[in-house]
């Protein structure tokens, strides 16, 4: 039995997975291996990762194998190591060098996919494709056979993207987060991949997904909505109520272990023989697989044109370049080797002697010792990638200099930049003048601008460490998951018609609120049609039918002016709300102001000026003003175009018009809105129904609401207006908090909720049209469901009144209205009972 102290020191179980295992085995006999540790920055990566987690590694041992006593062996061998092999076999070739390596690692880098050879029919897209769905599942079947209850399992990334899925489908429940190593890129490059939809469907099955850079986060959320056609939003993306959470965890080292490293004896003895072969010479240092995105031949041809440029260096300066071997069966990377030293070779024959060389090319691994006295010696540091996930070689030789406060010149291409950018003198690479004059400039530099630089650089590196990048992680899967557990469970249900139709019959004050736009009529295509717009014909004798209805108040509640509300609803004997809410009026009667007293309106006229500035210099984009708010659309500009001028005009607003002012500026897909603080259609709609409540002279509270429309998500706070639960939540904290505040609005929003609605629960249905992720209880696919119910509510209720008596009603209406005397109705109506717990005494 475990013990009590037992059970409280388990350790959280991680199964990390990924193509390679921390170790690559060779065989030293028919059942001995050895084990060394493999190359690569994921691995460096993961070895960071928190020694709290119980972890075991699922993953590819780095060699073949296919006699089961030589699988024993390793697998033995392995287990020490808490490493678990996946053996690949005949899938290996094609998995790993043909669809990996061949396919996605060049899309994932920007560089295209290779031409399809058709002659040579037993490597097409299609069997490196298949081979590689083989390879995830038999990485499913080890995971399958390892798991236990409770585990998280971390997949690593591009060789892995069909795991998710299969994982999900054996059991749902398994928590799965997704981390990509590499860069992704943009949604224009990933769209040739004949697979695409298959593979991010897959991924996105997954509970969070990583990435090192918003850059990368970002066009991958945009891939999956351009080509999936799911919505993307801050969380991350949406698909029928499913949420995966996209974030940004920048990959970090573990520095200690470089810092230790760089006391050892044996590291100092390697570091002082290294300064003795390259005496009296600076060294560039360049540490990279030899791989197309590493930018190796763009970084000879740089120091190429220093050499040239710069004769009084030539004997002065060395370039160690380590090109650690990979890959090494895929014929690009075989075409690369043979460039590589053809550029090295070119070179040094142009301004080498015969004592020395300036390019000195290793093609090997070189042992971390070693690598450490390299890095330490270095006085400049030369990372030239054309697009690289986040290049960890920057960080170890940050971690390394210490003593010597070397430069690095790094990539802009490299994510590091991201991190490093300060610090680092960065480059393009593909520009050979730049990269050349970046090797002066660090070559040349003071050691005040190096120690500065230093400074920053080693800061960043230190605190952001592997390990932190591991537990960043790994804690935002636990709460991802309890988190889109409960969002699944929110998704909005279907309505149920009859249950609305029957209770509406049933009750005798009802209130219908509907929006305007997209509710009422279809959503507009451009701003032109604004003025055009016209309802449903069918709709007209179902509105009119609902609105001559003593017992039914019908009000629209809409963004839009109040021309426009003027001219499509003069007819009908409706409330209508205009600017969301900020005019009201019922159209037998005057528009009234509904902006709250003291509102600060102030920003306006800046506002509009700089909308109008922005709306003339993006083509196809217009505004929208109203007294309270202002809204940018540029949704028929071109969409990049209208993406960086929406950055400018926040920029101009933030620093101009907005920057004192209470306002809440809201950022949709192709809009920019400013409006005033807390002008939503939720907070508006207290004091409307206040307003029809006095003007009605309504002597029962309202018993029934209807509320739908095609809301912002900002306005969407009207469908938790009326929730019973949550005005019965909202009385008790507010009649709690009475002493202590002198809110104006919330006295007045206890008073409307005790005395103006008396809603049973089943009494309230918000509808939302269409959005999947709603704050509304049901959603409709669309508008014309809505104008559907409208018609069986309208037709539902006997004592619906027909045309002609509706307007004999309205006379009485106006009557009663004119000669109203105004009576707080309270008096004659039960008050509702406040819910358990709620015992202090109600001010009516
Ligand atoms: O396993 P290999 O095929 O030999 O390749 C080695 C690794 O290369 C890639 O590394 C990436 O991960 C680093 C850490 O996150 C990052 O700094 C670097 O920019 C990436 O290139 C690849 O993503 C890994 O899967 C490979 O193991
Ligand atoms: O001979 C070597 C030289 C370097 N590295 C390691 O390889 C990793 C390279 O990671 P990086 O993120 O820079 O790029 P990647 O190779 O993963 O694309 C670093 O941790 C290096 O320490 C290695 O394993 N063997």
């Amino acid at each position: 039995m475990v013990s009590y102290d037992e059970s409280c020191s388990k350790r959280q179980r991680l199964l990390v997975v990924a193509n390679r295992l921390p170790v690559s085995a060779k065989r030293t006999g028919e059942n001995s291996w050895s084990l060394e540790m493999s190359p690569g920055g994921l691995v460096s990566g993961l070895l960071g990762v928190a020694a709290e987690f119980e972890t075991k590694w699922v993953g590819w041992p780095g060699v073949d194998v296919y006699d089961v006593v030589g699988k024993n062996a390793l697998s033995k061998s392995l287990a020490d190591m808490k490493c678990i092999p996946v053996f690949l076999e005949e899938v290996f070739d094609q998995y790993y060098n043909g669809y990996c390596n061949g396919i996605l690692w060049p899309i994932l880098h920007h560089m295209g996919l290779p031409q399809e050879d058709h002659k040579d029919t037993n490597k097409t897209y299609q069997t490196q494709y298949d081979a590689y769905k083989k390879a995830n599942r038999k990485f499913l079947d080890v995971i399958i056979e390892n798991y236990e209850e409770g585990d998280l399992v971390w997949i690593h990334d591009y060789h892995l993207l069909f795991l998710p899925q299969y994982l999900k489908e054996y059991n749902n429940k398994i928590k799965i987060g997704w981390f990509l190593h590499s860069p992704f890129p943009s949604s224009e490059v990933f769209k040739t991949l004949p697979s695409r939809s298959e593979l991010l469907r897959s991924v996105l099955t997954a509970d969070l997904l990583g990435f090192h850079t918003y850059d990368f986060a970002s066009h991958f959320v945009r891939t999956c909505t351009r080509i999936l056609g799911v919505e993307g939003t801050h969380e991350g993306i949406v698909d029928h109520g499913k949420v995966t959470r996209v974030a940004v965890f920048p990959i970090g080292i573990d520095p200690n272990r470089f810092l230790k490293a760089c006391e050892l004896p044996e590291v100092r003895q390697q570091m002082t023989e290294l300064k003795q072969r390259f005496a009296g010479k600076k060294v560039i240092l360049g540490v990279d697989r030899l791989d197309m995105i590493k930018g190796i031949p763009q970084k000879f041809l740089g120091f190429e044109k220093f050499l040239q440029e710069n004769m009084d260096w030539r004997d002065k300066v060395v370039l160690v370049q380590i090109a650690v071997p990979t890959r090494n069966n895929v014929p690009e990377y075989q075409k690369l080797k043979s460039q590589v030293h053809g550029l090295a070779g070119r070179i040094n024959g142009r301004f080498g002697s015969v004592s020395s060389l300036p390019i000195h090319h290793l093609d090997c691994s070189v042992d971390f010792n070693f690598l450490c006295a390299l890095y330490a010696i270095a006085d400049v540091m030369l990372v030239t990638s054309l697009r690289d996930g986040m290049n960890l070689v920057s960080y170890e030789f940050i971690a390394c200099q210490e003593a010597k406060k070397g430069v690095l010149v790094l990539s802009e291409f490299a994510g590091a930049a991201q991190s490093l950018g300060a610090g680092a003198i960065l480059v393009n690479p593909w520009d050979v003048t730049e990269v050349s004059s970046a090797i002066k400039e660090a070559l040349n530099m003071s050691a005040e601008e190096r120690d500065e630089r230093h400074r920053l650089n080693f800061q960043y590196v230190k605190t952001h460490s592997a390990k932190k990048w591991g537990d960043d992680f790994i804690s935002e899967l636990h709460d991802t998951f309890s988190e889109s557990d409960m969002k699944i469970k929110k998704i909005p249900l279907e309505l149920p018609q009859q249950d609305v139709i029957q209770r509406y019959s049933k009750s005798n004050n009802r209130l219908i609120i509907l929006g305007f736009f997209g509710t009422l009529t279809e959503p507009m295509k451009n701003q032109n049609e604004e003025l055009d717009l016209k309802l449903n014909p069918e709709l007209k004798r179902t509105l009119k039918a609902l609105c001559s209805d003593p017992k039914t108040t019908v009000l629209v509640l809409s963004r839009s002016g109040k021309n426009i509300l003027d001219k499509i609803f003069g007819e009908y004997n409706i409330w209508l709300a205009a600017e969301n809410g900020m005019f009201l009026r019922d159209t037998i009667g005057e528009w009234v102001t509904n902006i709250p007293e003291n509102m600060d309106l102030d920003w306006v006229d800046g506002t509009k000026n700089v909308f109008k500035y922005f709306t003339a210099r993006t083509p196809r984009s217009f505004f929208e003003a109203s007294e309270t708010s202002l809204v940018w659309n540029y949704e028929n500009a071109d969409v990049e175009f209208g993406r960086a001028q929406a950055r400018d005009l926040l920029q101009y607003l933030w620093a101009g018009p907005i920057s004192n002012a209470s306002v809440d500026v809201v950022r949709g897909n192709h809009s920019v809105e400013v409006h005033a603080v807390g002008e939503t259609k939720g907070v508006a709609v207290g004091r409307i129904l206040e307003e029809i409540v006095r003007k009605k002279s309504m002597t029962t509270p309202v018993d029934y609401v209807f509320c739908s429309g095609y809301f912002l998500e900002k306005d969407e706070d009207i469908y938790t207006f009326f929730k019973p639960e949550v005005v019965s939540s909202k009385l008790s904290h507010e009649t709690r908090s009475k002493s202590s505040t002198s809110n104006h609005s919330i006295k007045k929003k206890k008073h409307l909720s005790l005395n103006v609605l008396d809603l049973e629960k089943g009494n309230y249905f918000s509808v939302a049209i269409g959005q999947a992720h709603t704050k509304a209880r049901y959603v409709v696919d669309s508008s014309h469901d809505v104008v559907d119910l409208l018609h069986k509510l309208a037709v539902a209720d006997t004592t619906t009144a027909t045309t002609s008596d509706s307007l004999s009603e309205t006379e009485d209406y106006q009557t009663r209205n004119a000669n109203a005397d105004w009576k707080p109705w309270i008096n004659y109506v039960k008050i509702r009972e406040l819910a358990v717990g709620d015992t202090e005494p109600v001010d009516i």
